[in-house]
């Protein structure tokens, strides 16, 4: 499924974050999504994940305007904090939040096992969310995002924290989601840019300042890495 936003506006009571932004998600498209702290990356995946609504322009799915409804559906958004719910086990948070977005018991129980070990949480299933480290607590995040096995995957900063271990995990787990499945991945480390994304955006005060392949920003601004390239735009911006 293609998600395309369309002149986007949006403001927070004291804060305007866009006033004019045009985007596209491409089915099956792995995309890199940089900025530095309050450019706008949260905001733009709630906006996408029907969350938040905006106040001008719109997001379409398949080139139809989409309620906030059917975008909510349609995305799973792993948020930058998770939040344990008391009582619950990993296990049935996860199953919840599957629940929750739709699925009935038995497919959200079921499936909830899997996404744990795709998280990384496995050995974790019967533990207490609120007993979770912060690294965990992330991994539930994302297993919550995977239950839904929904075609469009945006991951708020889902490494920040992670153990090296764990952050390969997580490339291993992107890695094995079916071909169609578009993900668009938030993150302040430009290590984790490899193999996996075809796709690197920088937003920057409201607007893209990149959108293209991770060969085309090293060729567009001379430099031998990304994070060399990364400072280029901002500097150039
Ligand atoms: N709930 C809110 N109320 C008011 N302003 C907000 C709110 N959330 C974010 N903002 C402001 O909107 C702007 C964009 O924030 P956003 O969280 O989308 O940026 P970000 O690129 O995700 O940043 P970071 O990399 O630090 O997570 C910032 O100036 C921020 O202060």
């Amino acid at each position: 499924m293609d998600l395309t936003v369309d002149h986007l506006a949006f403001r927070y009571r004291r804060r305007e974050v866009f006033t004019d932004l045009s985007w596209a998600v491409p089915e099956g498209s792995r995309t890199l999504l940089l900025g530095p702290n309050g450019a706008g990356k949260s905001t733009l995946m709630k906006l996408c994940a029907g969350i938040l609504r905006p106040r001008g322009g719109s997001v379409t799915l398949d080139e139809n305007p989409a309620s906030h409804r059917q975008l909510q559906e349609a995305v799973a958004l792993m948020p930058q904090h998770a939040t344990p719910v008391p009582r619950l086990t990993c296990r049935e948070q996860v199953s919840y939040a599957g629940w929750l977005a739709g699925l009935d018991g038995p497919t959200s129980r079921q499936r909830s096992v899997s996404a744990l070990e795709s998280a990384g949480l496995a050995d974790r299933s019967d533990v207490r969310a609120t007993e979770l480290s912060g690294g965990q607590l992330r991994r539930l995040g994302l297993a919550e995002a995977l239950v839904r096995r929904t075609g469009l995957l945006f991951l708020d900063e889902p490494t920040a924290g992670l153990d090296p271990a764990h952050r390969a995990r997580f490339r291993r787990t992107l890695a094995a989601l079916p071909r169609e499945t578009s993900i668009v991945v938030s993150t302040h480390e430009t290590h984790d840019a490899g193999d996996l994304f075809d796709r690197v955006c920088i937003l920057d005060e409201g607007r893209f300042r990149y959108d293209g392949s991770l060969e085309g920003l090293l060729a567009h601004t001379g430099t031998p890495t990304i994070e060399a390239a990364y400072e280029s735009v901002l500097e150039h911006a």
